[in-house]
């Protein structure tokens, strides 16, 4: 402790400590009207700031009982290494991250707190990235933030015209993305600057900036601050550009290790550079001669700091009464405005000052209620609609896919497999009929003449024909749309079908004909002896490869429905009634058509987890892209909430959805798939549906940090939903109901699972669609009404969640 400053420093604290008694000490800690009077008088006063990042167990500290002290008016350069927290602080004191503890005082209120302005137009941020929209021109740009910030058009033109001269950017109609870095940057600092706020706080703004222009940067900051009325927060990586700012910052290890005029530091650290400066400062701080600030502001409290003469007057700067020393070391901490001696025991002065006026606005009900501000919203769908159209070809993307997706389908998924091929094994042919190329017919005319028929033939009598009934069962099967490949023996069939080139065997035997004929006249005893082999002759054997499920299942439909074609022509040909062959008879059906189609089934899930989806995706990515480009991050300094990005991407969004919800009706319509019911209704649905992805994007972009994460999320969200929403159960009086899914019938799902499948947003909304478009039911069905209540209560949670991350997601 060799240096003069540290030696008065320690002979004035014994003093003190002699000088003040315990009970003295306790009431320097009690909160005192004084402390609050002075922190209000600061542009930004931080005292004993914390903020950690990561895991309790191993938090990395960035600010540790920081106190920073702004007074209005002034210019505060704040200077310190990469990564050393400048960014933090800043975001702490423009409100978008909070304290670990410590406490932060801006424009007289707290950051974020209501009333106080802050985040809002009193403030002018430019973050350290860009933090525009790269499809904007310049104008446009300062259009929007000069929007959010509450101007005119006809306030922001002028401004336009003075930005771009001063900070010599070219046409105002240029994109952002077509400018350099460094323009980029500069047009980023005219949305800063453009609203003329009360605070100033620029993250690095003349990197990239060449020295001339530089230079007239600090003097338009010189000047705007000249009358006291605007203040302004300077990070930079040029140290020595700062020797114009009034007050700066030397920040290390979490405090600042000095607060002061740079005239000061330079003449105290007897330094040619502040870099030389912040050099011999960290060289202290390493050697641990640290000192508590509270320690020290006793002692400094009574050391005489002369006044920093500034252009235009003096800044104003009140001296904290309550031991909030900003500046690690003693010697650097005083404030440097204070004109007269300040002690402690001067106790009586300090509390005998009256507190100034709140500074926080006054909120009357309504604005508490007013869940958003017009200019705000016609400033964020402005800006969303803009978006959208210099994004036309990803809009095109984002609404075609759909309707291509539902093209697809409609052509690929439901309809039946055809032209698949049969081994045929059939040993009744000979002779000339090769392959069955003989087909008998099923029934022929009696001739004319005989004792049946008469002379004239007026009533025409048939023979049925019971001959060779095989290749009369086959022609039945190919006009299915089947292949018959036929074979020779049985082995050499089902070599084929091990080859891959038959889904199955069909086998007749050499007797078919005549077996069969002896079944049906021998009736209940075919299976007795001694006619024991006129069952197992007249049977059809089959051999199938059931490895693909789908395709065995059509192919026994496919036979079974053969057969009961070829009886039923047997039993019209001889003159039986075709009903005593068949006791089921299917009448036309409640709902739904005949002949029951795939397509129609899975439809309604398909357009809903379609839409719902892919607005899960435009949303979240729309939000990521404004999230990480800080365009986000700048609009809620200026005062835009949460729910105000939200509402402005929901109505936009929503207009997407209603195009997208229009064409994939269109779709629909077009492929005459069955809607019974009301288009109105099922538009309405889906269109609620597609909000209710965009609601759930909101989340997904919330929670996640980049367009990657949420990506997996949504996928990851995507496949179990298809699997469990794939739920349908008729809410009828008796509950008895048809259950079944899009991709498999719900009776095979685990117990737990069918439960879970009820809680999930398309499970009870794909049901009502189903409803509607097959069974033709209208709203007031309670299945169709459901599935628009779920879809609300969806959309309701999912937009409360997300505000809810938005609010309370912070630093
Ligand atoms: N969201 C975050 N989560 C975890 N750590 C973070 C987060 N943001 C910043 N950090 C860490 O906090 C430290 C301080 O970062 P900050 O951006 O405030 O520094 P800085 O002084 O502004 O740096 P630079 O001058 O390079 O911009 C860095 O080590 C950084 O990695």
């Amino acid at each position: 402790m060799s240096h003069p400053l540290f030696i008065r420093l320690h002979i004035r604290m014994r003093e003190l400590d002699n000088a003040i008694n315990l009970t003295e000490r306790r009431q320097k800690f009690l909160p005192q009207q004084s402390t609050i009077w002075t922190r209000r008088q600061q542009a930004v006063c931080v005292r004993r700031a914390y903020k950690k990042y990561g895991e309790k167990k191993s938090p990395n500290v960035i600010l540790d009982g920081l106190n920073m002290t702004v007074p209005k008016g002034c210019i505060y350069g704040l200077l310190g290494a990469s990564g050393c927290g400048k960014t933090t602080l800043l975001s702490c004191i423009v409100g978008r991250r909070r304290l670990n503890a410590g406490e932060i005082w801006v424009l007289g209120g707290k950051p974020g707190s209501a009333g106080s302005g802050v985040p809002g137009p009193r403030i002018g941020y430019m973050p350290q990235e860009v933090a525009l929209n790269k499809e904007f021109t310049i104008r446009e740009s300062l259009y929007y933030f000069g929007w959010i910030n509450g101007m005119s058009t006809k306030q922001i033109n002028p401004k336009v015209d003075f930005l771009i001269n001063f900070l010599m950017l070219p046409s105002a109609d240029r994109h952002v993305k077509n400018l350099s870095g460094g323009q980029q940057r500069r047009v980023s600092l005219a949305c800063a600057l453009l609203h003329e706020p009360e605070l100033l706080i620029l993250d690095e703004p003349t990197v990239g900036v060449d020295p001339v222009l530089r230079q007239s940067i600090w003097d338009h900051l010189v000047k705007i601050c000249k009358d006291g009325s605007t203040t302004v927060i300077i990070t930079t990586h040029y140290i020595d550009e700062t020797r114009q700012a009034h007050m700066i910052g030397l920040m290390r290890g979490g405090r600042l290790l000095a607060e002061e005029s740079p005239n000061d530091l330079l003449q105290k650290y007897n330094s040619e550079s502040l870099e030389d400066v912040f050099l011999k400062l960290s060289i202290i701080q390493n050697r641990g001669k640290r000192r508590r600030s509270s320690i020290l502001h006793d002692v400094t409290a009574s050391i005489s700091v002369p006044e920093i003469p500034l252009q235009g007057g003096t800044i104003n700067m009140a001296f904290d009464a309550n031991s909030e020393i900003s500046g690690e070391f003693g010697e650097t901490i005083g404030p440097p405005s204070i004109s007269k001696r300040v002690s402690i025991s001067n106790e009586r002065t300090v509390q005998s000052l009256d507190l100034p006026p709140n500074e926080e606005i006054e909120l009357t009900l309504w604005d508490r209620l007013t869940l958003f501000n017009v200019k705000h919203m016609k400033a964020l769908i402005w800006k969303n609609f803009l978006w959208m159209w210099r994004n036309v070809a990803v809009m095109l993307f984002v609404v075609g896919l759909p309707i291509f997706q539902i093209i697809l389908f409609c052509l690929t998924i439901g309809k039946d497999p055809i032209g698949l091929h049969l081994a045929i094994v059939n040993q009744e042919l000979s002779g000339n009929n090769v392959n069955c190329s003989y087909v008998p017919p099923y029934k022929v005319l009696k001739p004319c003449g005989t004792p049946a028929n008469n002379s004239e033939c007026p009533f025409p009598e048939y023979d049925c024909v019971v001959d060779m009934l095989s290749c009369q069962f086959l022609e039945s099967l190919a006009q299915r749309n089947q292949k018959l490949d036929f074979y020779a023996d049985v082995e050499e069939a089902k070599r084929a079908v091990r080859k891959g080139k038959a889904w199955g065997v069909i086998k007749f035997s050499n007797d078919f004909t005549e077996a069969l004929k002896n079944r049906s006249e021998l009736g209940v005893h075919a299976g007795e002896e001694p006619f024991l082999s006129v069952l197992s002759s007249s049977e059809i054997g089959v051999w199938l490869d059931q490895s693909n499920q789908q395709i065995s299942l059509l192919l026994q439909r496919d036979l079974i429905e053969t057969l009961k074609v070829f009886m039923s022509r047997i039993a019209d040909a001889c003159g039986y009634q075709t009903r005593i062959l068949d006791p089921i008879k299917f009448l036309k059906p409640v709902y739904g058509p005949t002949v029951p189609n795939f397509t129609d089934f899975a439809a309604p899930g398909v357009m809903l987890t379609i839409v719902h989806f892919l607005a899960v995706a435009l949303t979240s990515g729309a939000m990521l892209i404004e999230r990480n480009e800080g365009i986000l991050e700048r609009s809620l300094v200026s005062g835009v909430t949460g729910i105000e990005v939200l509402l402005g991407h929901v109505t936009c969004q929503f207009l997407v959805m209603m195009v997208q919800t229009a064409a994939v009706i269109a779709v629909t319509v077009l492929f005459k798939l069955t809607i019974e019911g009301s288009l109105v209704t099922a538009s309405v649905l889906i269109g609620l549906t597609g909000l209710c992805g965009m609601c759930f994007g909101f989340v997904v972009s919330c929670i996640t940090d980049s367009e990657r994460n949420a990506t997996y999320l949504a996928l990851g969200s995507f496949l179990p939903m298809v699997m469990l929403c794939a739920y349908e159960k008729t809410l009828n009086i008796n509950e008895i109901g048809t259950i079944s899914g899009i991709i498999w019938p719900i009776e095979g799902m685990h117990t737990v699972l069918k439960a879970v499948s009820y809680f999930l947003p398309l499970t009870l909304s794909t049901e009502s669609l189903r409803s509607i478009m097959a069974r033709g039911w209208a709203i007031y069905q309670p299945t169709v009404f459901i599935g628009f209540i779920s879809t609300l209560i969806w959309i309701v949670f999912f937009l409360s969640f997300s505000i809810f991350l938005i609010k309370f997601k912070k630093g």
